[in-house]
């Protein structure tokens, strides 16, 4: 068995100029030894480079282009009624932002993109929505959906957004045994703590500038990490997703077609004691042509400390992060980011 934190070590004296490509087809092979094999291939990406492109997911293109042609639909729409589901009429961020409402770098002024959010939905899993609410958890429940009155292809978006959230819940399901045993734990370790998971899916617009002048303070997303465990991305064609390596150059996440990236995020930042890297990235503003992305960020449950299994922690190593529960560290990123969606 590998020791994770002396290849963390050596990770850290290196460096990446590119992203790899994993295929994850061994997923659920019968062979551990197929499973075991691509677990080595994501652990070296989760200790250098923090994001990588995965094929043969599993996730149908179809229900994919689905979601892209609603997602234009949806930011085509009037003002006023986009505002009919405006994050402010929601308690727990879900909803529609508009551009400049969200500012993930604090030394700029806001993000130039309009935003729907969206979380695990009585149609997707009802089971998750008996529970009552702990202390620190957000609640799971009321997406704020656009009505058939105002839009006569309501229907149909909430269709395409739920099929898309319920085929790409199934994929992090089928990442995190491998991403047990790439710490060396059993496979069934994140089981019980993504009972309930707290899976935030958002499709985002970045409007073309076209001529207007590119103000730097206003990129499409400015420099952050990811808050939740791991996020499953998926791009258009635009270019114009960045991601930082240790030397601080940004290196292009080009889209590569019927693929995914996966990026991980701070809650396993934290949950390995930094053997996982959550890597800076960022979206530079658009110029030509429109863009559209949909990430979806898997978070675990939200009453779980995030306490680094034994596996990730040395003499050498201590314990690097206080402890928090998962769903206390999302809370207090998210209110800092959407601070400026308040009253907007
Ligand atoms: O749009 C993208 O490609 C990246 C979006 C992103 O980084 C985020 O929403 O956290
Ligand atoms: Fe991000």
């Amino acid at each position: 068995m590998v020791d994770l934190t002396k290849l963390s070590d050596q990770f850290v004296q290196s460096d990446f100029s590119s992203i790899p490509i994993i295929n994850l087809k061994d997923a659920q092979s019968p062979s551990r030894e197929k499973r075991q094999d691509l677990a080595d291939q994501i652990r070296d990406a989760c200790l250098n480079t923090g994001f990588f492109y995965i094929t043969n997911h599993g996730v149908p293109l179809d229900v994919v282009n689905r979601t892209f042609a609603q997602s234009h639909a949806f930011f085509d729409l009037p003002p006023g009624v986009k505002k009919t589901v405006d994050i402010n009429k929601s308690e727990n961020f879900r909803g529609y932002m508009g551009l400049l409402t969200e500012n993930n770098d604090p030394a700029n002024k806001g993000d130039m993109h309009e935003a729907f959010n969206m979380g695990l939905d009585p149609l997707v899993a009802p089971e998750s929505f008996k529970r009552t609410k702990k202390e620190g958890e957000l609640q799971h429940s009321e997406n704020l959906w656009p009505d058939e009155n105002d839009w006569e292809d309501a229907k149909a978006f909430k269709q395409a957004n739920l099929d898309y959230y319920q085929h790409v819940l199934a994929l992090g399901y089928k990442l995190f045994p491998l991403f047990a045993l790439a710490l060396n734990l059993s496979e069934d370790f994140f089981e019980d703590k993504t009972c309930f998971p707290a899976a935030i899916m958002r499709i985002l617009f970045y409007p073309a500038l076209g001529d207007r002048e590119v103000d730097e303070l206003m990129p499409g997303i400015g420099a952050h990490t990811d808050f939740e465990c791991f996020t499953i991305l998926r791009q258009d064609e635009v270019s114009g997703l960045q991601v930082q390596n240790r030397k601080g150059d940004w290196i292009d996440a080009v889209p590569t077609p019927n693929s995914f990236i996966v990026n991980i995020g701070d809650q396993l930042q934290r949950w390995t004691n930094d053997i996982f890297v959550s890597t800076r990235h960022r979206v530079l503003p658009t110029l030509a042509k429109d863009r559209y992305s949909i990430p979806f960020f898997f978070g675990c449950d939200h009453n779980v400390p995030l306490i680094p299994p034994d596996t990730c922690v040395t003499e050498d190593r201590h314990t690097r992060y206080e402890v928090m529960t998962a769903g206390a560290y999302v809370h207090k990123r998210l209110s800092e980011v959407y601070s400026q969606a308040k009253n907007k």
